[in-house]
């Protein structure tokens, strides 16, 4: 079996390209970084490190690559595949569409079976944002019955993979754990399931679990924690009162998805404190950088920190921590991230209030808006700033 995966960064070699291969695909690798393709295609293997005690390494083997802007041979890659995922960030999406349609339609020609098409990135059905933006470069006549030509099974992914810093740009450290939850109606007869893979009914509640625990667990450790002084997960984790406050974010969230999906509340409990350790595994180092990096998209209505705190907000939960991380948003620096410039630009510009507005959807009469903004104050008030 043959899979297509566009992204080798970290979680394309340390999560997805792993997996797909131990269950028996042969990977190909789609990617605009020319020296990652190169590398890839000399070697044709590379390594991944568990991030444990044992420090356990395996070899991902008979994998190849193709530059991502050679879109003959990756249609053509298409044509020959049974499977396409996709681990490059959700605003990546619509550059890599063309491909795949082109793919999607030589299929058609060649009476081949549908493809499988997944988005293995953080973001609420991100599988379907991919297909909308597919069927818009489609004809009429292929995208209004796009299903029999793909299927785009949403999924959810779950595996902490930090930046690398290894001589070898192939090689990749990743945590023990990991959880890739797919949902199974749009999955197509003819493929077998993915047997490290977890098949649900019903996405939401799994994909909500993971953004709106881990994700927001994440990003409340790294605004918070680059609030007083820190610079990885780790360092911020072992401060007693901001791990508190990091588990006090997660019972907010927690409270609106129990209420929410009928969790139960016991087995949600546990799952908080399982991904408390998984932030604190020494033997990974996980910058704020990367954590907080792009916080205008962190920052949007359905992502992992407005969409919790509305919800919470809906069933009369009170979401104090969760206003002080959209707040400390506002306040998180990272040089080389594009959208933390652009966010500090608009906000010297227009202010706090027309800030909020714009990033978060939250108009001024919205009482979270207020909470914000209160927060921002105070913490601009202590300094923070
Ligand atoms: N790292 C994690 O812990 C983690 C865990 C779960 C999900 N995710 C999600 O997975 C996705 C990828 O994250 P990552 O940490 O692997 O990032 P990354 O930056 O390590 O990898 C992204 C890769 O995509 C490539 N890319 C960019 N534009 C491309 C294009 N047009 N065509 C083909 N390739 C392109 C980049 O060159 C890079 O190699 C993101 O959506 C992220 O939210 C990350
Ligand atoms: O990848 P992002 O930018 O959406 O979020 C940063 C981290 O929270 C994220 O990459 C986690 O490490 C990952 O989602 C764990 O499964």
């Amino acid at each position: 079996m043959r899979a297509i995966h566009f992204g080798a960064g970290n979680i394309g070699r340390g999560f997805i390209g792993l997996l797909l291969s131990q269950a028996g695909y042969k990977v190909t690798f789609v990617d605009v970084n020319q020296a990652l393709v190169q590398q890839l295609n000399e070697r044709q293997q590379y390594e991944v490190q568990y991030a444990n005690a044992a420090q356990e390494r395996t070899i991902v083997k008979h994998v190849d690559a193709i530059v991502g802007t050679e879109l003959t041979q990756v249609s053509e890659a298409i044509i020959a595949a049974d499977i396409v995922t996709t681990a490059v960030g959700v605003n990546i999406l619509k550059r890599i569409a063309p491909a795949i349609a082109e793919g999607i339609r030589q299929r058609m020609k060649l009476h081949l079976p549908p493809l499988t098409v997944i988005a293995c990135e953080n973001a609420i059905r991100a599988t379907s944002l991919l297909k909308q933006e597919i069927a818009a470069l489609l004809p009429e006549e292929i995208s209004a019955n796009l299903e029999r030509f793909a299927r785009f099974p949403d999924a959810a992914v779950d595996r902490i993979v930090p930046l690398q810093h290894h001589d070898d740009p192939l090689f990749v450290t990743v945590e023990p754990f990991y959880e890739w939850t797919i949902e199974s109606k749009h999955w197509p007869r003819q493929l077998p399931f993915i047997h490290n893979a977890h098949y649900v009914e019903q996405l939401d509640p799994y994909i909500e679990r993971k953004l709106f625990t881990v994700n927001t667990g994440h990003i409340a450790a790294a605004y918070l924690g680059q609030l007083k002084g820190y610079t990885t997960i780790q360092e911020a984790m072992q401060d007693a009162e901001l791990e508190m406050e990091v588990r006090t974010s997660l019972l907010e969230t927690g409270a609106a998805l129990i209420a929410h999906y009928g969790l139960k509340r016991s087995e949600h409990e546990a799952y908080i404190e399982l991904i408390i350790e998984r932030f604190k595994n020494p033997y990974i180092t996980d910058e704020i950088a990367r954590v907080g990096r792009s916080p205008i998209r962190k920052l949007s209505p359905q992502d992992r920190l407005v969409r919790p705190a509305m919800l919470a907000q809906k069933y009369g939960i009170e979401a104090h921590t969760l206003a002080k991380v959209i707040a400390a948003a506002f306040l998180f620096h990272a040089e080389d991230d594009q959208e933390t410039q652009e966010l500090q630009h608009y906000l010297q510009k227009h202010g706090i209030d027309a800030a909020i507005e714009r990033f978060t959807g939250l108009a001024a009469n919205e009482p979270l808006h207020g909470k914000v903004k209160l927060q921002y104050e105070q913490l601009k008030a202590q300094g923070k700033k």
